[in-house]
Parts: structure tokens; C-alpha cells; sequence
């Protein structure tokens, strides 16, 4: 009989409903309520992504092509499918009990997002580890960046991106390679953060050839603090005055959806940059669950386990 082990794929999660919105928000802010001001600016900015995001159907199809995959590509072992959200139910906590009450005694876990920070990854699979205690033994991919196929998936879509352009717009275009801001204080605790995605970059150029490549940063919060720079809408006009750049090709890789920060921080704010500098917007298909990504992840979990 085939070993049955756990596979817990993390994720951010989002609201399912309008009245999800202020606890989700509220569980953001680590239990402190938003303002009423903070709360009706996130919640128009749903409102003009659709109402809500499509981020909860991706995360299920992306799981679920996951651990699909697993199952086709090996068969020493039968995964069994766990989904644990950061801000919202199921929570990272309440899948770590299913597996427990299902008696399962090993799990892999990933989460959906390639780098490593200590606010992002290193949270998630706290959480995970403290609930599972020595209940049951849970392995963690930390970071999977640096794969090949995933690589692979953006040189893919930037090459399309840039093939369709005509050779002298190819020549003031720009990449950008950018994701979520956070305060700059991690960078004291030896945080790799940054440098993942300069890498991620760097690979992507590699790849790719292209020419210009910038490194950005989105969606930082509203706090006092330093948070990385600079900020893609930002960068956006720099690059625009200082480079002459005209067309600009937003890859936004630290996420892997279209969710809020892609369909509104790229597609509405810089957009709008765009189109008042007259210059192209473009923003290549986010991995969702392109055979290339799901395959990425499954090499990461293998080489974790190997
Ligand atoms: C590193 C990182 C990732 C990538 C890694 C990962 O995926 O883990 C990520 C992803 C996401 N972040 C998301 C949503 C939000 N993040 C917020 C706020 C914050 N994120 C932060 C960090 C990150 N966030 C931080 C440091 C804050 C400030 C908190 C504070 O105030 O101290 C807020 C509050 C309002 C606002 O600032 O917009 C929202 C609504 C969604 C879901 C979108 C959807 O629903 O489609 C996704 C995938
Ligand atoms: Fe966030």
C-alpha cells in the first residue's frame, strides 16, 4: 500500500463575501480594527477589481493542480490535499488539525509565494510547525524563486510580451520585476527578501535578453516606516523622464494570481501612470496554473524531500 502523506498549501487568503472584508482586515492588522477610512478604501478597491477577488478560486486550483501532479509524477506516495489560509478560514491552524484528526503522521507544505521573508514565509510555517507540535512532522519548502520552471513561465510570457512589439518599441521598452513591498527594517535581521527578488530578476533577464530590466516594488502599507523603494508607479514616471523609456511590462512576481494587488496596484494604478505619460501598459498572464508553475513547485517539493 502506498504511504499516504499530508500536502498543505498556504496561502494568503481573501474575503469570500462583503461582510469578510473587516475581519479579514481586522486579522491583517494582527487584531487592531482599520478605520472606518482604511476599511471603505479597501473596500472600493475590491469594488473595482469586481466586487471581489478571484484569489480564493486560484488558490483551490492551483492546490488542487498541485497536489494532482504530485500524484501522477511519483508513486511511492499518495499526497492527500490540505488548504491553510493567513487571514482567513480554513486557517493555517485549522488545516494542521484536519491532518491531525485524519491521522496523518508526515506532511510537505508550500506556500503560494516564491520568496522568503520573515513577515511572509517564515510566518506561515511558524504558525504551521506550533499547531502541528510533535503531533505530526511537517517538512517546508522556504522559497522556490530560483526554479528552473518557474523562471521558464516568465521567460515565456515576457518573450510573447516583447516578440509582439515592433523592433523600435522593443528599444524604449522596459521590464519590470517587481513585488510586495515590506518595511525595510527586515533587511537587519539578515532577511533574504530583497536579494530573491533581484535574483528572480536577474534570472528573468538571463533568460530572457531583455535588455532593460528594473526592479520594483507595490502595494506597501500606509506606516511611518520605511518600506522597500522604489515604488513601481514611481519607478514608472522615473524611467519614463530619466530613460525615455515608452512601453513598460509589468511582471508582478511575487505574486502568482490575479488577485487585488494585480488587477488594481498594476492594472488600475499603473495604468493610470501609463496612460497619463502616454506611454504602453503591459502585464503578462499571472502563473495561475500554467503546467510549467504547478511543475516548478512539484521539483521544489522533491528537492526539498530528497
Ligand atoms: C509580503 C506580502 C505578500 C506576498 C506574499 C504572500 O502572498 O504571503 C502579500 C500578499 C497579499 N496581500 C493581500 C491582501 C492585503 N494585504 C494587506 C496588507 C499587507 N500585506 C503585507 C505583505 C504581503 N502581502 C503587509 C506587510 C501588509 C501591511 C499589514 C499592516 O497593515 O501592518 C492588506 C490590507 C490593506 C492594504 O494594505 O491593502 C490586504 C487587503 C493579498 C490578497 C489580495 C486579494 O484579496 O486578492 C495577497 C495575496
Ligand atoms: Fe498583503
Amino acid at each position: 500500500m502506498k504511504k499516504v502523506k499530508g500536502l498543505l498549501v498556504m496561502a494568503y487568503g481573501t474575503p469570500y463575501k462583503e461582510e469578510d472584508i473587516e475581519p479579514y482586515y481586522t486579522h491583517i492588522r494582527h487584531g487592531r480594527k482599520p478605520s472606518d477610512e482604511h476599511l471603505e478604501d479597501l473596500r472600493s478597491r475590491y469594488e473595482a477589481i469586481g466586487g471581489l477577488s478571484p484569489l480564493a478560486a486560484a488558490t483551490e486550483a492551483q492546490a488542487e493542480a498541485l497536489c494532482a501532479r504530485l500524484n501522477e509524477v511519483q508513486d511511492e506516495v499518495e499526497y492527500k490535499l490540505f488548504i491553510g489560509l493567513k487571514h482567513i478560514h480554513p486557517f493555517i491552524e485549522d488545516a494542521v488539525e484536519e491532518m491531525v484528526a485524519a491521522g496523518i503522521k508526515e506532511a510537505v507544505s508550500i506556500v503560494l509565494a516564491p520568496h522568503f521573508s520573515t513577515f511572509s514565509i517564515k510566518s506561515y510555517n511558524g504558525r504551521a510547525a506550533e499547531t502541528a507540535g510533535d503531533r505530526l512532522t511537517i517538512t517546508s519548502v522556504e522559497s522556490w524563486y530560483d526554479e528552473p520552471k518557474f523562471i521558464e513561465y516568465w521567460k515565456e510570457k515576457v518573450n510573447e510580451t516583447f516578440d509582439a512589439m515592433s523592433a523600435e518599441e522593443r528599444e524604449k521598452a522596459c521590464l519590470i520585476v517587481s513585488a510586495h513591498s515590506l518595511p525595510v527594517k527586515i533587511k537587519e535581521l539578515g532577511d533574504p527578501y530583497e536579494d530573491q527578488l533581484i535574483e528572480t530578476a536577474r534570472l528573468i533577464q538571463e533568460a530572457t535578453g531583455v535588455k532593460n530590466v528594473e526592479v520594483g516594488w507595490q502595494s506597501a502599507g500606509q506606516t511611518p516606516e520605511p518600506w522597500f523603494g522604489p515604488d513601481v508607479q514611481d519607478l514608472t514616471r522615473d524611467l519614463y523622464e530619466q530613460k525615455g523609456y515608452r512601453s513598460f511590462v509589468y511582471t508582478p512576481v511575487g505574486f502568482v494570481t490575479e488577485h487585488l494587488e494585480v488587477l488594481y496596484d498594476n492594472d488600475y494604478e499603473c495604468k493610470v501612470v501609463c496612460d497619463e505619460l502616454g506611454a504602453n501598459y503591459y502585464r503578462p498572464a499571472m502563473p495561475n496554473t500554467h503546467p510549467l508553475f504547478i511543475d516548478a513547485m512539484v521539483d521544489a517539493i522533491h528537492k526539498k524531500l530528497s
